[in-house]
């Protein structure tokens, strides 16, 4: 016990120190080995940026050389050339600068994609299902995307734009030192426009960033519920609030950027008016003969160059708020929580058994497992049952270790299964959920997803096995059709069978059925308990059923109500004790008679 609170208290630590981390920080964690290119980038923009001051330099000497009188044209041309020869050197490493920045960053984005859609598997699943399913998506794709342009550009341009003004400044000071600080002169008052701009910017950011998500929550919510949308002609309301968050979205924005307008206009007014300061000081520097004319000529010149690079560092802060924002959305994700498991097994299941002992649960702050205990043992079929919402697919999620259990213990084969590892643990699971979500991809590959590296043979064989074999051959592409999203184009019950069939061939020793009744319609019922039974030939066979008939053989049947095990037995033993099964299996009697009763009654109307 004390262990595991050090693990997870170490944990916490981690976390914390790592949502500490700057943004540039994070960046050279995702940069990984690449960080070297960064330098690179950086150290070439400097190189490019001393290159492109020397003709200033040059400039500064050949207009000193004009007033002095000298007419030796080649020499002018000379250093007109070695001007030009600086300028294009300035030029390809500014290219080759950007290029290795470029390659950096795509790195970058690639392993912040990588680390979190890794971390995605590792995180509770509730994570995941409590956000709208735009949202991780959105920070995933779009936002990471967003962030390349700043990535590529900031440190190489960054480096140039703050290098070359400083040399040029430092120029200044050997020229007339007085002269160079008047320069500045308009740029703390810029400064003061800018930073007055700023104010709540990270506010008004993340309001932006908020109304944003809406909208595509918004979206992708009209395109999964639009079969819902359509039957009950709720387009024009969906569409409405469509329209609506996106008005808001622009609003938003809109409002942020007049709220910007004047202390940017202000900024960018005044910043660059170095001329109103040197211009008359300068003259009356050279009146009372403490500047010779030649250095004011050059003053002019380089006062002019010394400003612009520092306007475009400002643009910048903009461009790095926003990546500092994004970096703290993938952040929050890459320091969620994990399910506290080790790298590797920390002992060996002595069979396939399955022990819950005093299992709490809940979703939020709202407990719905309230101490559940059972004994399943190694090769036995299990069957949940209870009414719905009593807690039947919590418990199958919490042994497929989806989720952790709050208080108590799931053990396979005596061991907790916080001890194992969970690629281990996958491995011996096999989890077919409700959902049966097919990827959009042919069939043939969303049943090998069971195991990766079987063969097609294989994969038609366990096609064949688990009933599905014949209605694939009937589609037009046979394997080869794409399921479609959520294997959108099949229907319910043969989405089930293809989801069993990759559990088929994944061949774990627990198999875990969580039952959806919609599918079984009596022909379906047949088809898939055939199926199963071969499926499940000397496994731990959990399974969730809706339909008593269908599990009146398993060895032991444990009904689930309000959280809690009600009862446990085989069918017999429970009809006997006359609790909720009793009263649950007449329910389902009663429904079958009817049904049989309709059924002949059709028949004698035909
Ligand atoms: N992701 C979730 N977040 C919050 N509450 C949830 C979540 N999933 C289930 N619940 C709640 O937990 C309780 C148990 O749900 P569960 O799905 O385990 O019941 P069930 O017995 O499997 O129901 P059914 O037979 O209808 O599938 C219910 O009250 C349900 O509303």
């Amino acid at each position: 016990m004390r262990r595991k609170v050090r693990i997870k208290e170490g944990f916490h630590l981690e976390a914390k120190r790592k949502k500490e981390r700057s943004t540039l920080g994070w960046v050279m964690t995702f940069a990984g080995t690449h960080r070297g290119l960064y330098a690179v980038s950086v150290a070439v923009a400097a190189v490019g940026v001393v290159c492109g001051v020397i003709p200033y330099l040059i400039m500064g000497d050949m207009i000193h050389r004009l007033v002095e009188g000298d007419r030796n044209w080649q020499a002018y041309l000379a250093s007109g050339l070695v001007m030009a020869a600086f300028w294009t050197a300035r030029v390809i490493l500014h290219s080759i600068s950007t290029t290795c920045s470029h390659k950096a960053t795509f790195h970058v984005l690639a392993q912040l994609r990588r680390m979190m859609c890794d971390k995605l598997s590792r995180v509770p699943l509730g994570y995941v299902k409590d956000r709208p399913s735009g949202t991780l998506k959105n920070i995933m794709m779009e936002r990471t995307d967003s962030i390349e342009t700043t990535l590529a550009h900031v440190l190489p341009e960054f480096t140039g734009n703050i290098l070359a003004p400083v040399l040029v400044f430092l120029y200044m000071l050997t020229i007339d030192w007085r002269m160079a600080l008047i320069s500045l002169i308009t740029l703390p008052l810029g400064l003061l426009f800018y930073s007055m701009m700023m104010i709540g910017y990270e506010e008004n950011y993340k309001n932006v960033l908020a109304k944003t998500k809406t909208l595509n929550d918004t979206a992708v919510e009209y395109i999964n519920g639009i079969e819902v949308i359509k039957a009950f002609g709720k387009a024009k309301t969906s569409y409405d609030r469509f329209v609506t968050a996106a008005k808001e979205g622009a609003a938003c924005y809109v409002e942020w950027m007049r709220k910007c307008n004047i202390p940017f206009s202000l900024g960018m007014v005044v910043i660059p008016c170095t001329a109103l300061t040197v211009l008359p000081f300068g003259g009356l520097f050279v009146r009372n003969g403490s500047l010779a004319p030649v250095d004011f000529i050059m003053i002019i010149l380089l006062s002019v160059g010394l400003i612009q690079p520092l306007i475009t560092c400002m643009s910048y802060t903009d461009d790095l708020g926003k990546m500092g924002t994004i970096i703290g959305e993938v952040t929050e994700i890459l320091t969620q929580e994990e399910l506290d498991r080790p790298k590797k097994d920390r002992a060996r299941p002595s069979d396939h058994s399955v022990t819950l002992e005093n299992v709490h649960f809940a979703y939020h702050d709202r407990e719905v497992l309230h101490g559940v205990s059972m004994e399943i043992s190694s090769g036995s079929v299990a069957a949940l049952v209870g009414p719905s919402g009593s807690g039947k697919s919590t418990i199958a999620k919490l042994i497929a270790s989806l989720w952790d259990v709050k208080e108590g213990s799931i053990r396979i084969g005596g061991v907790d299964i916080r001890d194992l590892s969970l690629e281990e643990y996958n491995r011996r699971i096999a989890y077919v959920s409700q959902d049966n979500y097919l990827f959009d991809d042919t069939i043939r590959e969303n049943i090998r997803m069971g195991r990766p590296g079987a063969t097609d043979g294989e994969v038609e064989e366990v096609a064949r096995r688990s009933g599905c074999h014949d209605f694939i051959m009937g589609l037009e592409k046979g394997y080869d059709t794409v399921a479609g999203g959520s294997g959108g184009h099949l229907s319910g019950g043969e989405r089930q069978r293809i989801a069993i069939a990759r559990a088929m061939l994944k061949d774990a020793p627990i198999v875990i059925l969580d039952e959806a009744s919609a599918y079984m319609d009596p022909e379906n019922e047949a088809v898939i308990q055939a199926s199963v039974a071969r499926l499940v030939q000397g496994k731990t066979l959990i399974v969730i059923a809706h339909r008593l008939s269908t599990v009146s053989d398993a060895d032991r049947i444990f009904v689930i109500r309000d959280g809690r095990v009600d009862a446990a037995g085989t069918h017999g033993e429970l009809l006997a004790q006359g609790g909720l099964y009793s009263q649950m299996w007449a329910a389902h009697m009663s429904v079958k008679d009817q049904a049989a009763k309709k059924e002949e009654g059709g028949e004698l109307h035909a």
